[in-house]
């Protein structure tokens, strides 16, 4: 076929694979690295591998990655069929994995960014955030009332969690004894981290029923629905009992559902189902990660954590003169003030990218990118730890955690950057890139504004020996959990 003799024509740098499994061998534990180790040593910002029988473009650069994406958007716009994603997203019946020349990803994805998770409604969720960044730093306080460290890893997870499950389900599902959904969701993020054979070598796809991990799935989809079945009738059964303001997500997604405009996007209840499993997955691993990140560098790096601590200190004291409800919090509105602490999370993300290969992408027309032929159902993997790390973007100190490094981007509350620049990417690029932006950065500045504020921070055993290893799920975030020791501030 055309596509095959065009990929013939392709002679970007192949690093040698083996029969059957082809380049698989070679993404070891932590394929991040091990791809930003492989493309220094070949010195191909872009290679072509194959994982399986998946042909994978890999792309380590900056430069590269906008001579890939620039001119290609629409070719690169594509998600790859993968297995266990296909079954807990009722196939592709949601935003992260349907195929953009469906009618459903289009409206979809405009819903999201104008319903779901645009400014406006992040704004509404503020007292969400304001009340379990108070429970969050409640928990570390009484933890650490005794002077013992505290599991923050844990403690901010768990934050996040809830956070992400009031916005979309609302506060009242806690009661509920017949299904664990905390238990069940975390599940169902173990399996769509999981190596599936069938995904690379689809002849082999029995390996995964012998290593039990098919049923394992049709357990999980099974458990998953009926939680979702159970919240939607009860949200349709709250809402017919009172008039009730739309409280989350789940009441907006039954009102796009009801409503004949929205009706053929929304019409489904897989849909709905899809969607809120895509605010679950995206949602909350990612904002942890994040949050943890930060904290692990502001403790390698004392100066910068004095820092960023004595510009919360004295923005919040000028906010809270006045303020009736100064219970030594701080507050949304407190925020966009804090401009290093923005740099410090933007420094924090550019070297620990919770999706450090963003979520694949799969060509879905043929392109070209620096001459190269590059045929329709090509896998792109785009390694943004490597980019962050590239020396031609940012320097021979690209390495070193330096958030004075983003003093000049004026408006950092102005999300554009993120998506303009080709160096820094944890989001994406592009007309794929992530919605959830807005949400995640109000969650994230918010905690770890709190934390800042309320806390005098050390390691147990003192000093700035903090570790950076790395494990991967379904985000990459701390193999071992942070443990500090937390002084609460005296509160006037
Ligand atoms: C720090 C937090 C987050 C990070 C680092 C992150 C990262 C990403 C990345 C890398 C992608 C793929 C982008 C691409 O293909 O170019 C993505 C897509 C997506 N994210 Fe996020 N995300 C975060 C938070 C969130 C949150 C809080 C939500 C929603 C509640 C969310 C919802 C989505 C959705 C729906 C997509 C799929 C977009 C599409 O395929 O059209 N994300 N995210």
């Amino acid at each position: 076929s055309s596509t095959k003799s065009k990929s013939r024509t392709t002679s970007l740098p192949r690093p040698r694979g083996l029969p059957i499994i082809g380049n698989l061998h070679q993404l070891g534990a932590l394929p991040h690295n091990s791809l930003a180790a492989l493309s220094a040593r070949l010195g191909a910002p872009l290679m072509l591998l194959r994982l399986g029988s998946v042909p994978a473009l890999v792309v380590s650069t900056a430069d590269a990655l906008r001579a890939v994406f620039q001119p290609n958007d629409r070719a690169m716009s594509g998600r790859p069929v993968q297995y266990a994603a296909a079954r807990i997203t009722y196939g592709m019946r949601d935003i992260v994995f349907s195929h953009p020349d469906g009618a459903f990803w289009r409206s979809a994805r405009r819903a999201s960014l104008s319903e779901l998770l645009g400014a406006p409604r992040v704004r509404g969720f503020r007292g969400v955030r304001e009340g379990e960044a108070a429970a969050l730093v409640d928990a570390v306080a009484d933890e650490s009332r005794a002077g013992s460290p505290v599991n923050l890893s844990e403690k901010v997870m768990a934050t996040s969690n809830k956070i992400v499950r009031r916005v979309a389900f609302g506060d009242d599902e806690e009661g509920d004894e017949s299904i664990d959904a905390g238990a069940v969701l975390e599940e169902t993020q173990y399996l769509l981290g999981a190596f599936f054979v069938v995904d690379y070598i689809p002849w082999l796809g029995w390996i995964d029923t012998l290593r039990g991990l098919r049923r394992r799935l049709e357990k999980n989809f099974r458990e998953l629905d009926a939680f979702y079945e159970r919240v939607i009738d009860d949200h349709i059964k709250k809402k017919r009992g009172e008039e009730s303001k739309e409280q989350d997500l789940v009441d907006v997604l039954l009102r796009l559902h009801d409503d004949p405009a929205h009706g053929s996007t929304f019409g489904n209840r897989s849909h709905l189902k899809g969607i809120l499993t895509d605010m679950f997955i995206a949602g909350t691993d990612t904002a942890s990660a994040t949050v943890e990140w930060t904290m692990t560098e502001l403790l390698r790096h004392p100066d910068v954590l004095a820092k960023a601590q004595n510009e919360v200190r004295s923005v919040v004291v000028v906010a809270g003169n006045g303020r009736d409800d100064d219970d030594g919090m701080v507050r949304e509105a407190d925020v966009p003030g804090l401009t290093y602490l923005k740099q410090v999370i933007r420094e924090a993300m550019r070297l620990h990218p919770p999706v450090p290969i963003l979520v694949p992408r799969e060509t879905i027309e043929p392109c070209t990118v620096y001459g190269h032929a590059i045929p329709a159902g090509t896998r792109v993997l785009v390694n943004a730890k490597a980019i962050g790390l590239d020396p031609a973007a940012w320097g021979p100190d690209a390495a070193a955690f330096l958030p004075e490094r983003h003093e000049e981007i004026d408006d950092l509350s102005d999300h554009k950057p993120w998506h303009d620049s080709f160096a820094l990417v944890p989001f994406g690029v592009g007309r794929r890139s992530c919605p959830g932006v807005h949400f995640a950065t109000a969650v994230v500045e918010l905690l770890l504004a709190n934390l800042l504020f309320c806390f005098d921070w050390r390691t147990p055993a003192g000093g700035q020996q903090v570790d950076v290893e790395e494990e991967i799920g379904l985000t990459v975030h701390r193999k071992n959990p942070l443990v500090l020791v937390a002084e609460r501030r005296a509160v006037k």
